[in-house]
């Protein structure tokens, strides 16, 4: 098999590049061909000799597979193209674009394996991976969706500034620099006023001096309660996410309401969400903790506990690792049907790149 890899020196192509590195992916017999939109002619990573122009169709027509962590733009512009020209290998993709096609399947192998499969029997040759968010809340509490418990679930999340791209990262951290510095000769002296640092850095936060060209405005020392553009119903697109890529991943035929608020918070690359979720049974909190810990290999339960939780459902404890652990689970006020959760996980690993590495290792096992 040929395997064209575009978008590889990216952000969420680098991540791929280094798991398929320690999974040991390319010694399992395919040739990589690397491209690039503005490199070619470059040396290719792994000695894999010079790059290929990612926008040259005749090149990419001789693959078998194409796995792309490009972005949306190249999505749209070479897809369509190369089907056109009657291109009919298989697409492997990050971007949103194909999603919500027809044809296409949204990938995350630990939760729908059966779609997978399924869509593979049929002949389908589109395989997206699912918005981080939605992701990484499936791989938390598939076990809940698996058992058909779930009558609504509510995610309110917490997104790390990685979901928005690499200089969005470096956005925050210089803000954060910007803010230290406002106040750092204040803050040497543990006698100086506290209301007094606080009204320089709200002051620093309104008058225009951090760099906002990524996010258009101070994520440091503020959050951002919109994520992406409008939709209807007041939703952000985020936020329709939500719905629309839980059901088509699940694949249920009657769909299972997903709402909630999508806000980007001042994380560097893990998302975390709160859950709230209403099941169709009262079932004991044990039963509940059981499902949600045996579903997948990467799921965590992390007892209710502050200890617990403070030390192992945070940002700073996941980050980088495939591990999604899950914790503040309880039956809350509400009664008896009503369950919370916390949960959390990195963006760059089963919210985007591992789900693309592990449907190639599923082609090429075929
Ligand atoms: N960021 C995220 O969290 C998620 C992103 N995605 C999808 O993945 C796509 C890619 O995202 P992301 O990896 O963040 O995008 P990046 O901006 O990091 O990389 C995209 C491309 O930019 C080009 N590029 C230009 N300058 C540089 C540079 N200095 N270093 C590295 N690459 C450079 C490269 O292409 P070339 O070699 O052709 O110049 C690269 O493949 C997104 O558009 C989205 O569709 C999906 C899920 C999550
Ligand atoms: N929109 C996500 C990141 C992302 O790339 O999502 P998607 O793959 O659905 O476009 C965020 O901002 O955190």
């Amino acid at each position: 098999m040929k395997v064209g890899i575009v978008g590889w020196r990216g952000m969420v192509g680098s991540v791929l590049m280094q798991r398929m590195q320690e999974e040991n992916d390319f010694s399992l017999g395919f040739e990589p061909v690397f491209f690039s939109t503005s490199q070619a002619g470059q040396a290719a990573p792994m000695g894999g000799g010079t790059l290929k122009n990612a926008d040259d169709i005749a090149e990419l027509k001789k693959l078998d597979v194409i796995l792309t962590c490009q972005g949306g733009d190249y999505t749209k512009a070479v897809h369509p193209e190369l089907r056109k020209q009657g291109w009919n290998g298989y697409w492997i993709d990050a971007a949103s674009t194909l999603r919500m096609e027809k044809d296409a399947v949204i990938i995350l192998d630990p939760i729908n394996r059966n779609v997978i499969d399924a869509a593979l029997q049929n002949g389908q040759k589109d395989f997206i991976g699912g918005n981080c968010t939605v992701s990484l809340m499936l791989m938390g509490l598939g076990g809940l969706f698996r058992a058909g418990l779930v009558e609504w679930m509510s995610s309110m999340t917490y997104q790390a500034a990685s979901g928005a791209g690499a200089p969005n990262m470096r956005e925050l951290l210089s803000q954060m620099g910007g803010l230290h510095g406002v106040v750092a000769e204040e803050l040497k002296n543990p006698g100086s006023a506290i209301l007094e640092i606080d009204k320089k850095v709200t002051e620093t936060l309104r008058n225009g001096s951090l760099p906002t060209k990524e996010f258009g405005f101070p994520l440091a020392g503020n959050l951002l309660p919109w994520i992406d553009r409008e939709v209807e119903d007041g939703q952000s697109r985020e936020e329709w996410k939500g719905f629309s890529e839980t059901n088509k991943i699940l694949g249920v035929a009657t769909p299972i309401p997903v709402d909630g608020i999508c806000v980007r918070v001042g994380a560097m690359r893990c998302h975390s969400q709160a859950i709230t979720i209403k099941l169709n049974k009262d079932l004991p909190i044990a039963d509940i903790e059981q499902l949600i810990a045996n579903d997948n290999e990467w799921v965590k339960l992390i007892p209710n506990t502050k200890a617990d939780s403070l030390a192992g459902l945070t940002p700073a404890a996941v980050s980088g690792t495939l591990t999604v652990p899950v914790g503040r689970v309880r039956k809350m006020k509400m009664g008896p049907q009503y369950v919370q959760a916390f949960t959390c996980g990195d963006q760059l690993l089963w919210g985007a790149a591992e789900p693309l590495r592990r449907m190639l290792r599923i082609l090429l096992e075929k």
